[in-house]
């Protein structure tokens, strides 16, 4: 209820001039921030993750524009989910402009804004600020694909390792820990002052010695669990002979391309799951060696119509983030159903 007022109080309404009865709702940053928690953001992504294997969705592979003589990059991520609970038609921008934390005033590289559109008359609804609901719920789509190919196959959570160290690092590191109680979690960072203090920051906010910064990407990932990637990288920071058997993988990086972060042995000798088959092609086209080793969805081992890989075998998951993640992500929290007016 608390959540319920202080929305109301942040919305700003809009009405057009010609129908004084539509209203316009923006949901700030701050607002998403409080109200989301990683427990609830966890549930939902799973849910939709389930929603996607299931066939209840209509949601195409996103189009990337790519600015010409640079880096950036803008995500436009369109669907639709016929569902009454967490039914929704719309289109999330997301853009990811690496130099922004090179300003004079940083931003976060990724940044991103939500549509919800009225399913019956096709009117915006909504622009619900999704940076806060980016960084949760790709970390969250990791937890769930851990959860599901990994930790429920009665595997070690000793040691996790985080390569890179910016905005999706940091929560990677924070979230793994939370839900898997991992007793090491090693980071590392091509500039290696950000994982020396970011390993200091956690240390100091969990009052705990367990984050240990690692000064070279081959020791962090020796011996690792659980790996995970989230950097810009375009060449492989993770190579097989590295990797334990059955060590399990998030491969988060993206910017431009997907399937960078790890070397293509990795995908030749291990198992890769993504969120959504379709939308996945587009970005594996060309990458016949990882194509080879697709298994299939998460949704669909959470569903129990794909087996589990043997335990001794390298897994992968490779989010490649969509639309129906972040509206599902907000919505099951009773605050977030003044959307549905
Ligand atoms: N799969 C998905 O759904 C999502 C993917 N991403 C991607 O995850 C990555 C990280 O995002 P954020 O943490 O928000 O960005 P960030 O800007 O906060 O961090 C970027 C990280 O990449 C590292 N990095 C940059 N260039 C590198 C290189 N050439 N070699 C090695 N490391 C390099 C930086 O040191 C830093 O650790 C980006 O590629 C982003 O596009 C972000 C959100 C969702
Ligand atoms: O799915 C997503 O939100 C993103 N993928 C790459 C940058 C952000």
């Amino acid at each position: 209820m608390k959540n319920f007022l202080l929305l109301n109080k942040l919305l700003h309404l809009y009405r057009t001039p010609e129908d004084q009865t539509y209203r316009m709702l923006f949901v700030d940053e701050s607002t998403v921030k409080k109200i989301l928690t990683w427990e609830n953001t966890f549930k939902a992504v799973e849910a939709a993750m389930q929603r996607v294997s299931d066939g209840r969705i209509v949601q195409k592979p996103r189009i990337m524009t790519f600015i010409p003589n640079t880096s950036n990059v803008m995500g436009t991520m369109p669907g639709y989910l016929q569902d009454k609970q967490f039914g929704a038609l719309g289109c999330k921008i997301v853009t990811s402009f690496p130099n922004n934390a090179k300003l004079e005033n940083p931003l976060p590289s990724v940044n991103a804004n939500i549509m919800i559109l009225d399913e019956t008359t096709g009117i915006m609804k909504a622009v619900i600020a999704g940076t806060e609901i980016t960084t949760q719920r790709t970390a969250a789509a990791s937890a769930v694909a851990t959860k599901y190919l990994y930790v429920n196959q009665s595997k070690p959570c000793i040691v996790l390792a985080v390569l890179g160290t910016g905005v999706q690092g940091k929560i990677h590191a924070e979230m793994f820990r939370h839900f898997f109680h991992f007793q090491e979690v090693r980071l590392w960072n091509r500039t290696k002052e950000t994982a020396r203090s970011l390993a200091e920051e956690l240390n100091k906010k969990y009052n705990t010695d367990s984050f240990k910064y690692y000064e070279d990407n081959e020791s962090c990932v020796r011996g690792a669990d659980v790996i995970v990637t989230t950097t810009n990288s375009p060449v492989a920071i993770v190579r097989l002979s590295w990797l334990k058997p059955g060590a399990h993988l998030n491969a988060v990086g993206a910017n431009r391309h997907h399937f960078n972060e790890l070397d293509k042995e990795v995908y030749r000798n291990g198992d890769l799951f993504v969120d959504s088959v379709e939308t996945s092609q587009a970005e594996i086209a060309g990458l016949d060696s990882v194509a080879d080793n697709l298994k299939g969805e998460v949704g669909a081992v959470i569903n129990g119509t794909l087996k589990n890989s043997p335990n001794d075998r390298i897994t992968i998951f490779n989010g490649i983030g969509k639309f129906l993640r972040y509206r599902i992500g907000v919505v099951p929290q009773k605050e977030l159903q003044i959307l549905r007016l």
